[in-house]
């Protein structure tokens, strides 16, 4: 990030100005009948300090405090936490169409993302097509058709766990990038996270988080900030770099379909139908991107979650596999058709989504108008953040919310409720698109590694279950397990590669 030097310091004092007067507006202008949610006491000036580091965690602390809404000020932003389930719903759901949108973000969406990132893009014309794009593709019923892909690399995760049970949790984002890939890029050679390609999206997203980290810019709080010569040029290089590859990626399909080589996949299918879409050559790079960025390293931290919770909580691992075993039995693997009659499996996995979220802290939304909510005002501008930490912690909704207790999703006559949800993949308008195919991709991997092994701690290397990096989609720190196959080598490989 830029020093502020003594020739930019006439730019940073206008900003300071303008501050000032936007900070005036919260503070005694825009009060208007109603105050904004409690929150704790900050600068008359620069408002709250926003925590640098595990923000979900110490917001949830401040939802204790003061209770299920409340609010924060940095300079001239106000940020409304939500940490309980009813709020949730009553905000973020209910007033899903006023939170479509998303806190302007100068460095991460304009600069970095050009302005064509799905998951930063403000509410509007745009973001209608992209999202209008990825649902044609990732809708319950189309994801159906991945099943098969989905299923080929969750097999080659157990023979990877058979041949090198150390790096389970490569093997499982190896699963990921190549499932992602197939049906993003039609690649339906199994991707090593090694890969070349696979390395260079990476590396942008890494990027990325680190500067959508709030507080990483200060231009998105002081936006003169970006008339400072020089400012922004690194991440104005870093989105010629992404654009390039997306690009790149993009043109692969393009030569394929004039070959007449080209297989099904979401980048064939937005070439075809770009017309019907409105989108640009850059913006059917960035939408195709997208579903890597935001699918890949989500659903691989999610399927390490649930090995992990396995691990830990015995008595509820040997309860799904007491359901393999009555339903599918040892001569045969589970399949997507099993799902119905394995209940176990799909509460376990609910549970391990509740218990560590891999989305933990929640994405802002923008309010477009003044939000009413009991007694307090959310204002038009306000950034509104369901904390999905301290929503899973809610011991209204979930009872004892640290025990991990798949039983807890299950109504008096054995079935899964349908009465509860958990926010996994954030709320309203901008609920995530992937989240059928993601669902998919955790309820194939839980069935089949619970069926094929008995996961267990090592004694001499105990699991550090809050051991996650500091990060808007979070992942576990490298953690020992032990796999002791449920059936012999021999017939896991041999169930492995038969065919569909
Ligand atoms: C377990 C895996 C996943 C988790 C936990 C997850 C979670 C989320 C969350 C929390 C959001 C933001 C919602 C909000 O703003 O309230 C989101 C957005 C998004 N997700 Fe996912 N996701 C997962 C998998 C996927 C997959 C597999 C894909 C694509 C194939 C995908 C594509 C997207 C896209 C494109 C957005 C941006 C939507 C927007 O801003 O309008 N996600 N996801």
């Amino acid at each position: 990030m830029l020093e502020l030097n003594s020739s930019n310091l006439c730019i940073a004092c206008a900003a300071a100005l303008l501050g000032g007067l936007w900070c005036a507006k919260y503070v005694f202008g825009s009060r208007r009948r109603l105050p904004v949610p409690p929150g704790p006491p900050g600068h008359w000036f620069f408002g709250n300090q926003l925590p640098k580091s595990r923000a979900p965690f110490k917001f949830a602390e401040l939802t204790e405090e003061y209770g299920p809404v409340f609010s924060l000020r940095q300079g001239p932003r106000l940020f409304v936490v939500i940490g309980r389930h009813q709020a949730a719903m009553e905000i973020m759901e209910k007033e899903g169409a006023s939170l479509a949108d998303r806190p302007r973000s100068i460095a991460a969406a304009e600069t970095l993302s050009g302005g064509m990132r799905v998951v930063v893009e403000g509410s509007g014309d745009r973001l209608r097509r992209l999202r209008r794009a990825l649902h044609a593709r990732l809708q319950s019923k189309v994801a159906g058709t991945y099943e098969p892909i989905q299923v080929r690399n969750a097999k080659n995760v157990l023979l990877d766990i058979l041949d090198d049970p150390k790096n389970h949790q490569m093997h499982v984002k190896r699963y990921a990038a190549s499932m992602i890939m197939s049906i993003t890029y039609g690649k339906n050679t199994p991707t090593a996270y090694s890969d070349p390609e696979v390395v260079a999206v990476n590396r942008c997203l890494t990027r990325f988080g680190q500067v959508i980290r709030p507080g990483s810019y200060q231009v998105d709080t002081y936006p003169i900030l970006k008339y400072v010569p020089g400012y922004l040029s690194t991440l104005r290089k870093w989105h010629e770099e992404e654009l390039a590859l997306f690009e790149g990626q993009l043109d692969v399909v393009r030569q394929q379909m004039v070959e007449g080589t080209a297989k099904p996949c979401f980048a064939k299918f937005i070439l075809e139908h770009q017309k019907e879409y409105s989108l640009a050559d850059k913006e059917l790079a960035y939408v195709a991107g997208a579903m890597f960025g935001a699918g890949s390293d989500t659903t691989a931290s999610a399927i390490t979650i649930t090995m992990m919770a396995a691990a830990l909580h015995r008595e509820a691992q040997t309860k799904v596999q007491e359901e393999l075993d009555t339903v599918i039995g040892r001569d045969k693997l589970p399949s997507f058709d099993d799902q119905e009659m394995l209940p176990q499996v799909t509460a376990f996995m609910l549970e391990s989504m509740r218990w560590r979220p891999v989305s933990i802290g929640g994405f802002g939304h923008r309010a477009t108008k003044d939000i009413i909510w009991k007694d307090y005002i959310i204002p038009k501008g306000a950034t509104v953040i369901g904390n999905h930490w301290a929503i899973a912690n809610d011991p209204e909704v979930f009872p004892n919310p640290q025990k991990f207790d798949p039983q807890r999703w299950f109504d008096a006559e054995g079935k899964i409720r349908d009465d509860l949800r958990f926010c996994t993949y954030g709320f309203g308008r901008r609920i995530c698109p992937g989240q059928h195919v993601a669902n998919r991709s955790i309820f194939i991997n839980t069935a089949l590694v619970l069926w094929a092994f008995r996961l267990s701690e090592n004694p001499a290397a105990p699991i550090d279950s809050f051991a996650f990096s500091d990060t808007a989609n979070m992942h576990a720190a490298p953690f020992q397990l032990v796999f002791e196959p449920r059936a012999s080598e021999e017939e896991i490989r041999r169930l492995c590669s038969d065919e569909e």
